[in-house]
């Protein structure tokens, strides 16, 4: 596919970035877009991969717009290497092979393209390496870049943008990754768009073709070895020997008299025959669309798209009744004085191929079961990792033996309340700061994919959902059996309760992290704010105070914890063994209870009905509705954390 961008202009903040930027690649070749730090090349690569939106210009592939669905045709290879650090790189490739070739696809040929991706650019040798970060040991710096750019290659792109694929490598391991891109783009005859620093001679000599930016200002466009003759012919000549590349790099940074020569011959090359004819001719349909024929232009070039039943496209003859106001530019009048040679309007483009609108590679349903698989494996070595197994087996064992066994007597009553809302209470901080830590790396990961079309959001995140369900239950179920059992709680009814709604809380305070650390972008503030969450609900859970001022009451209703805290609490102290009393009367359960609460032991001492406790204290909701109530904060809580991805966190 030929690639085309002409005029583009672009301004971020009210700062111009890019003025009439123009050029041309074309498929087997190489296009090099250089210039010194800051001059636009990456928001060049963005603005054609279509994340950064133009203020004018086109965009086309092949004569035509680019739309949703032609962007899958272009691959955009980041300069920074987001990767899942704990996937190896095959993992890592089958999974992006199953996200995003089409379902149509036999499965056995989704492997033969990742096996030849990993041929052509000789990766065998760390297939099953770790991608590693910068606390894991994994894929060395020139193997992340093959595997970003592999990647990217499995969906079989037609037009490759790749951003800095060298920055970061030594020449040699730069110079062996651009002969393994140059080999492939000429044998799968792709259109490649690379920017890149400071290339050595022998990688400038690779590049076909060459766009150099000056603050954002065409500098050269054009053979990228006639650029020595370009600068000699207007007074810059170069020295023998030397690397054009570093030559001209100094010479667009060397002062802004020399800078404005350069710009200014470089615009006067747009009037000669060394500008293409491609971008002349668009030049062209600026002049005739801004004349009042262009509605009956538009209107004939519909009609034709009807009668062909597809887009016209750069070739296409659209035949066009004359009127008297239009302008009879000779250039683009082609056969007869009726006919005349346009491109497609752009609005009408797109709305053709919103018709025939495919824009997801996969079903929903693969997505779903791809990344559910995806996640479980990536989750599973973070949440499942020894320091987490460690520490609940620590934590367990200290908790279950400074509980351990209590007696039913009066005096356990508060150490029962006690070991009940540690439990309760730690099983929301692990889950909430996994989440809040976890997610920042996620976010980084998913946003790359869902910018490059891979899988919809809602595969996604119920993917999340389900693959870490049984995950983030694992950890708690051992450390319930073990605090419950060690420290004598209430029967196996009650243990099969206070499992159910740890589990329960686990899946809220998850769902809580999530919103925090979507919400929230820094990780300090996150976890600051976190903190502040569930330190206030702690205190406000019912636990350290049950006399909070009356017009501060209701804030133990905003308390989560008030409604785990109290589930365990019911949970334990319904149907249980009643308690004895330690020798006098006076005590504050028996003094406050009725007659029927209380009873004699067999040798005398008094006791009172464990339901006693919930009597003294205040509870008078039924455990259903505690319940209730979190089951619907879970699902509100889960929903909000999907919709801020959806409408807030959306990706460039
Ligand atoms: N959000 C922003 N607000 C203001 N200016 C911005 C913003 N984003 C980018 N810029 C500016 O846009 C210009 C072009 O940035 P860009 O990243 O495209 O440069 P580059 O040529 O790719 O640089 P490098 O080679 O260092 O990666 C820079 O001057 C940069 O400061």
């Amino acid at each position: 596919m030929e690639l085309i961008f002409h005029n583009v202009n672009l301004s971020i903040n009210k700062k111009k970035i890019l003025h009439n930027v123009a050029g041309i690649a074309k498929p087997g070749e190489m296009l090099a877009v250089m210039g010194p730090s800051g001059s636009g090349k990456t928001t060049l690569l963005s603005t054609i991969a279509g994340r950064l939106a133009r203020e004018t210009g086109d965009v086309l592939l092949n004569g035509q717009p680019v739309d949703k669905r032609m962007r899958r045709k272009i691959c955009y290879v980041l300069q920074s290497d987001i990767f899942f650090a704990n996937l190896t790189l095959k993992e890592t490739l089958v999974y992006t092979a199953l996200l995003r070739l089409p379902d149509s696809m036999p499965h056995k040929d989704k492997m033969a393209r990742v096996d030849e991706i990993v041929e052509s650019l000789d990766m065998r040798k760390c297939l099953n390496t770790l991608i590693g970060n910068v606390w894991q040991r994994g894929l060395s710096g020139g193997e992340k870049k093959r595997a970003n750019i592999a990647c990217e290659l499995l969906t079989n792109p037609t037009i490759m943008l790749l951003d800095e694929p060298t920055s970061g490598l030594d020449s040699s391991t730069a110079y062996s990754l651009m002969t393994s891109m140059k080999e492939y783009t000429e044998s799968h005859n792709k259109t490649v768009v690379t920017t890149i620093h400071q290339p050595s001679s022998q990688i400038f000599h690779m590049f076909d073709r060459l766009l150099l930016l000056c603050e954002g200002h065409v500098a050269y466009f054009g053979d990228a070895h006639k650029v020595v003759d370009f600068f000699d012919s207007i007074g810059l000549p170069c020295t023998p020997h030397y690397n054009p590349a570093d030559f001209m790099l100094e010479k667009v940074k060397e002062s802004e008299e020399i800078q404005n020569l350069i710009i200014e011959n470089a615009d006067a090359r747009r009037q000669t025959d060394q500008w293409p004819k491609e971008l002349k001719k668009l030049d062209h349909k600026l002049a005739l669309t801004s004349t009042p024929a262009a509605d009956s232009f538009t209107k004939t070039a519909e009609e034709k798209v009807e009668q062909n039943g597809r887009p016209a496209t750069n070739g296409d003859l659209v035949e066009m009744k004359l009127g008297n106001n239009i302008r009879h530019d000779s250039q683009i009048i082609r056969n007869a004085d009726s006919e005349i040679s346009i491109l497609i309007p752009d609005e009408m483009a797109v709305k053709y191929n919103k018709q025939k609108d495919q824009r997801w590679p996969t079903s929903w349903w693969t997505q779903y079961q791809v990344l559910t698989r995806r996640n479980f494996t990536q989750s599973k070595a973070r949440i499942w990792s020894k320091i987490n197994l460690v520490q609940s087996v620590i934590i367990a064992s200290v908790v279950g033996l400074l509980w351990f066994q209590l007696p039913r007597t009066e005096d356990t009553v508060s150490d029962r309340l006690g070991v009940i809302f540690f439990t309760y209470v730690y099983w929301s901080f692990v889950p909430m700061f996994d989440a809040i830590t976890s997610f920042p790396e996620e976010r980084v990961v998913i946003n790359k994919e869902r910018s490059s079309g891979a899988y919809r959001l809602s595969a996604y995140y119920c993917a999340k959902m389900t693959s870490e369900l049984p995950l983030i239950l694992v950890l708690p179920t051992g450390f319930t059996i073990l605090v419950f059992w060690m420290a004598g709680l209430n029967g196996v009814v009650g243990f099969f309760g206070m499992w159910a709604t740890i589990m329960l809380t686990s899946i809220l305070t998850q769902g809580i992290g999530f919103v925090i650390g979507m919400t929230v972008l820094d990780l300090k503030l996150s976890i600051s704010t976190a903190a502040i969450f569930m330190l206030s609900s702690m205190l406000a859970g019912g636990y350290y105070t049950r006399n909070i001022p009356f017009w501060l009451d209701w804030i133990k209703y905003l308390s989560f914890i008030n409604y785990c805290y109290h589930t365990g609490v019911i949970l334990e102290f319904t149907g249980a063994e009643p308690f004895s009393c330690l020798g006098n009367h006076t005590t504050a359960y028996a003094d406050c209870l009725h007659d029927n609460n209380l009873g004699l032991n067999l040798n005398g001492t008094l006791y009172f009905k464990s339901e006693a406790v919930l009597e003294q204290m205040g509870i008078t909701w039924p455990l259903w509705l505690y319940v209730l109530v979190i089951a619907v904060a879970t699902i509100i809580v889960r929903l909000t954390a999907y919709l801020i991805l959806r409408f807030i966190r959306k990706p460039h």
